[in-house]
């Protein structure tokens, strides 16, 4: 099995790669292809990359080739890590709206290459923001099964992660999932979390304390307050700022964390590609895995009684051969009002490409 990173020489692309060999997931019998731009400083160190990867793991490295053009693509999956990022710094501009309109040109041309040269049966995660966005153009020329945005998985581990410090347990231990859009707008479904080794009282109890009596009701102005108190304090005094955070609950430091972090300047492109080699992991390795991802959905779940449609992270099954069910069961009321809203706020952000959920195609 062969996987193709798209953007391979960015901050995410590069540790993709690196993981994907350190980690052993691509065997030395398969073939890693670094996809980048040609002419340019794109071109030079797409073919520097592969020199740099052989000479690090030349032992158990798979055969690495170099792509400079969406058309020469070839692999069973293809890792979209290509496009302009948000800028990390302190304050600077997070808006999507901006990052849609420069990445989708990126989106578009290797949708339309893939559909065109590609076999048939690639499947394509989708890393590189707005994750909806890239979602709904690869699936609208793939098919949806075949897609799936990994903002979602990376959500929900963070997601476990931040119960577990709380609870001074492992993340092993923690399940749970979180859905919504990828960034400020993600929606952590308390509903769907579960402990091991406690039982439903207990885990209620452990849930409740874990909230602090709050709802989601609140949840976005909590996240914009936070995000105006860690920025005044980050001027200063940056470690302060991570120590703030850590004082919140769970749900405010999963949306908070990262986003200092990448406002640090450090970027997140090491948790991020971690998250995305498990998912290629789970693709090669032949087994269904149920994982969280962004996909299109098309009444496949419903919450508050309407079925959803249009690109949406849940947790699916995933298999070799992209998604397949979802396993959404009916949130708590303020989980559903949310996963609504969200869902709402994902359309209009598709609407001026034409891929709103009524121009989804299915
Ligand atoms: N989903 C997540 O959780 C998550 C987390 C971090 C970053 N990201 C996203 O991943 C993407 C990459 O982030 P980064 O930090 O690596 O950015 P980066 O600027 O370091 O790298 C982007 C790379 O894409 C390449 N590129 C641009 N257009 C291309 C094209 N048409 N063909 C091939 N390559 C092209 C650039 O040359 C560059 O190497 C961004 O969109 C970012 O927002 C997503």
């Amino acid at each position: 099995m062969d996987v193709a990173v798209l953007g391979a020489t960015g901050d995410v692309g590069r540790q993709v790669c690196t993981q994907l060999i350190e980690r052993r997931v691509l065997p030395t019998s398969s073939r890693l292809q670094l996809v980048g731009r040609p002419g340019g400083a794109s071109e030079r160190a797409t073919y520097g990359l592969r020199a740099d990867l052989v000479d690090a793991y030349d032992e158990h490295a798979p055969l690495i080739d170099v792509a400079l053009s969406p058309r020469d693509v070839v692999a069973d999956v293809v890792v979209m890590a290509a496009g302009r990022t948000a800028p990390a710094t302190a304050g600077g501009s997070t808006d999507r709206a901006q990052l849609a309109a420069d990445n989708y040109a990126v989106f578009e041309s290797y949708a339309r290459a893939l559909a065109e040269h590609g076999s048939g049966h690639e499947v394509v995660v989708v890393v590189s923001n707005p994750v909806e966005l890239g979602v709904a153009v690869l699936a609208n020329a793939l098919g949806r099964h075949r897609v799936i945005g990994m903002g979602a998985w990376l959500d929900t581990l963070r997601f476990r992660s931040e119960i577990a410090v709380s609870l001074g347990l492992r993340r092993h231990r923690i399940g749970g999932f979180v859905v919504g859009q990828h960034g400020a707008d993600l929606v952590p479904l308390w509903s769907t979390v579960r402990i091991s080794g406690l039982d439903l009282a207990e885990r209620r109890d452990a849930v409740e304390g874990l909230r602090r009596g709050r709802s989601f009701e609140t949840f976005g102005a909590e996240i914009a307050d936070a995000q105006r108190r860690l920025l005044a304090l980050a001027a200063d005094d940056i470690g302060a700022a991570f120590d703030l955070i850590d004082t919140w609950p769970p749900d405010l430091r999963v949306v908070a964390r990262p986003w200092m972090t990448h406002q640090s300047g450090a970027k997140t492109a090491t948790a991020t590609a971690s998250a995305t080699v498990d998912l290629v992991d789970t693709l090669l390795d032949g087994r269904e895995i149920v994982v969280a991802g962004q996909v299109v959905l098309d009444g496949e779940a419903t919450v508050g009684g309407r079925p959803l449609a249009g690109v949406l992270g849940a947790p699916v099954v995933l298999g070799p051969e992209g998604w397949t069910r979802v396993l959404l069961d009916e949130p708590a009321p303020d989980e559903a009002a949310r996963v609504l809203r969200c869902r709402d706020r994902i359309d209009e952000m598709l609407v001026p490409w034409g891929l709103g959920r009524a121009g989804v195609a299915t």
